[in-house]
């Protein structure tokens, strides 16, 4: 793992920007199209705010959520409308956007739709991801149901995740699909966080998941 420490929000999402379209732009060189997985919550809006201006040939770039809640697209805790909304537009606006949910469904119906229109796109190129000071990562939550199989070297790839406090049922990649990006980057701001990957080191995989993913990866940090 490699972490870089950025004095504050504004600098980090500059640096971290600038270092996805560069790597962006270098997967395009040798793919015809590439695949971006980012996170939902609040900490990559300022990122995704810088990005979306980058001068890349984002019309043969699939964006796709790390992770869903499972709320139509308009629902204000959807990550599709984050993306839309902070990402999609701009020079971005011609990315193409895959869903992880189809909301009007119950996630075991159409859970195989959704990852057959992704399959073909995969392995991701870039994924930027978050984490919660839970040891969370995409919804790799401890605890929950599916967690056991979403970090099987074997899982499918995509896996529905509940847990009873969280306020709606989730999908996520599973561990294999995001450790097989070519790049890997986690953004994590405040103390607790930073206190929480330190302890991660220390905790078995199905009480930090994080853990699934570090490996390679870079950690972008800013208190
Ligand atoms: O949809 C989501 O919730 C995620 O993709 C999730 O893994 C997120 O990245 C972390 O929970 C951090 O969230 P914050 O950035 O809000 O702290």
């Amino acid at each position: 793992m490699n972490f870089l420490k950025y004095p504050d929000s504004e600098m980090m999402a500059m640096d971290v920007a600038n270092m996805l379209a560069d790597e962006l732009g270098e997967a395009l060189h040798h793919e015809e199209r590439i695949c971006f997985a980012v996170p939902g919550g609040t900490t990559p809006g300022p990122v995704f705010d810088d990005l979306c201006a980058v001068d890349i040939d984002w019309s043969r770039v699939d964006v796709v959520p790390t992770d869903e809640r499972w709320v139509p697209e308009d629902h204000p805790r959807s990550n599709a409308r984050l993306i839309k909304e902070r990402l999609l537009v701009n020079k971005a606006a011609k990315a193409r956007f895959l869903p992880l949910c189809a909301a009007q469904h119950a996630p075991q119906d159409v859970l195989a739709e959704l990852e057959s229109q992704i399959a073909s796109e995969l392995p991701i190129a870039v994924a930027l991801m978050g984490m919660g000071a839970d040891m969370h990562t995409a919804s790799l939550f401890p605890g929950a149901a599916g967690l056991v199989e979403a970090l099987d070297p074997h899982a499918p790839i995509l896996v529905p995740v509940a847990r009873d406090d969280l306020e709606e049922p989730r999908v996520t990649f599973s561990a294999r699909v995001l450790n097989g990006a070519l790049s890997k980057h986690i953004l994590i701001t405040g103390q607790d966080k930073r206190d929480a990957l330190r302890a991660s080191r220390n905790l078995p995989v199905e009480k930090a998941p994080i853990q699934a993913i570090l490996e390679a990866a870079t950690v972008h940090w800013t208190p």
